[in-house]
């Protein structure tokens, strides 16, 4: 016979035959990114991309005119062709993708951050592959915990990004009998702290570089354009961030630039293209730039593949002379204040 021991530490008596054990109640914190291939060879980058690529919030065509294109040509190209990209950047002593690496640090450095609070267990997971958004929730469950923050990780919203994240959270919570309170973390655009420590890490920075760069570019990943006029508000989310960035460096209007990278498919994206901007600035005799990914938490190959390299070599192969990626904010102290300002605000009223 056990006996019921709630927070407060005190037996409240015998448990009737078959009762569930009572954990302590605690209070589970979910970061959740995007989500990254096991692999770089075909088989683990086409699980990886079925998955992706099968999520109606991410293409939104009709599955009868989709899932040809899908099954019959992009599982067959795409799987070695980006396989190749993601082994150019890959972590070889973890064996992992650095998104991978970014968020497990940052899982581990929030926990630091809120072990002054003994209710609260924070854990990470992906939208899309490994650890699963099911697999840390049941964890989190198993602890204990009774009420879970999901905390999307996307400072601008998109139903691609952070709406998909909240499905699959809540499809997973569809299998649950007793199911958590449930918080989800809005999207932070806006907030002077996220504003402040992308300022702080582009002053950083641009100090450390032997040059002045003529044009900062804020690149963003894209969306296609008609998801945006059926009302996605991630433009509107971008350019806010850009603005009160360029307001918060304080330079002189054009220095600061904003444009979209990462185009996939024959639809209209959101415009600027980085490629084109960068070539362009090159062409009409700009030579020395500097380039970052304010919507991007984590390095990834969308950062360090697309924007360091190839943007890197377009802008050098037009005559452009210096270039320079500046780091996502990943685990570094100014990211871990915005993630741990972001959580510690929407615990409020469910931890002291
Ligand atoms: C229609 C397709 C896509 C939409 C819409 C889209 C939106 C979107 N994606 C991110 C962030 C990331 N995307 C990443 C990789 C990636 N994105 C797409 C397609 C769409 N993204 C593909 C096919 C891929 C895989 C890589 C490739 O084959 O080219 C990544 C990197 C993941 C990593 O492991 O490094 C991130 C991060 C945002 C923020 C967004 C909409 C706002
Ligand atoms: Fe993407
Ligand atoms: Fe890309």
């Amino acid at each position: 016979m056990n006996a019921l021991t709630p927070a407060s530490g005190r037996s409240i008596g015998p448990l009737p035959l078959g009762h569930p054990v009572v954990l302590p109640k605690k209070v589970g914190v979910l970061l959740v990114n995007l989500g990254t291939p096991d692999g770089t060879t075909y088989a683990p980058m086409r699980r990886y991309l079925k998955e992706f690529l099968s999520d109606k919030r991410v293409i939104e065509w009709p599955r009868l005119l989709w899932y040809p294109i899908l099954y019959g040509i992009v599982l067959n190209t795409r799987p070695t062709k980006s396989g190749k990209a993601y082994a150019s950047i890959w972590n070889e002593e973890r064996n992992e993708s650095p998104l991978r690496t970014f968020t497990r640090a940052q899982g581990e450095k929030l926990a630091v951050r809120m072990a002054g609070n003994t209710t609260v267990v924070v854990d990470w997971a992906m939208r899309y592959g490994q650890p699963s958004i099911a697999e840390r929730t049941d964890a989190l469950m198993a602890e204990g915990c009774e009420r879970i923050l999901v905390f999307p990780l996307y400072p601008q919203y998109s139903a691609s990004t952070t709406a998909t994240v909240n499905d699959k959270f809540f499809e997973h919570m569809m299998t649950k009998r007793w199911m958590p309170a449930v918080r989800t973390v809005p999207a932070y655009h806006d907030d002077p702290v996220y504003i402040d420590a992308l300022a702080r890490s582009i002053e950083k920075h641009l100090a450390s570089l032997d040059f002045e760069p003529e044009r900062v570019i804020t690149t963003y990943h894209g969306i296609p354009q008609s998801y945006f006029r059926k009302g996605d508000p991630y433009h509107c989310h971008c350019q806010k961030t850009s603005r009160l960035l360029e307001e918060r460096l304080g330079w002189a209007k054009g220095r600061l630039m904003t444009t979209f990278q990462s185009r996939f498919g024959p639809e209209e994206w959101l415009q600027p293209y980085t490629d084109k901007t960068v070539e362009a600035l090159a062409k009409e005799g700009i030579k020395r730039i500097a380039i970052l990914n304010p919507g991007f938490v984590s390095d990834c190959l969308e950062t360090l593949e697309e924007i360091a390299v190839e943007a890197g070599e377009i802008f050098l192969h037009n005559g452009g002379e210096k270039f320079s990626h500046i780091p996502c904010l990943n685990d570094s102290e100014e990211g871990m204040d915005v993630i741990e300002a972001m959580v510690r605000r929407e615990l409020l009223g469910w931890v002291g």
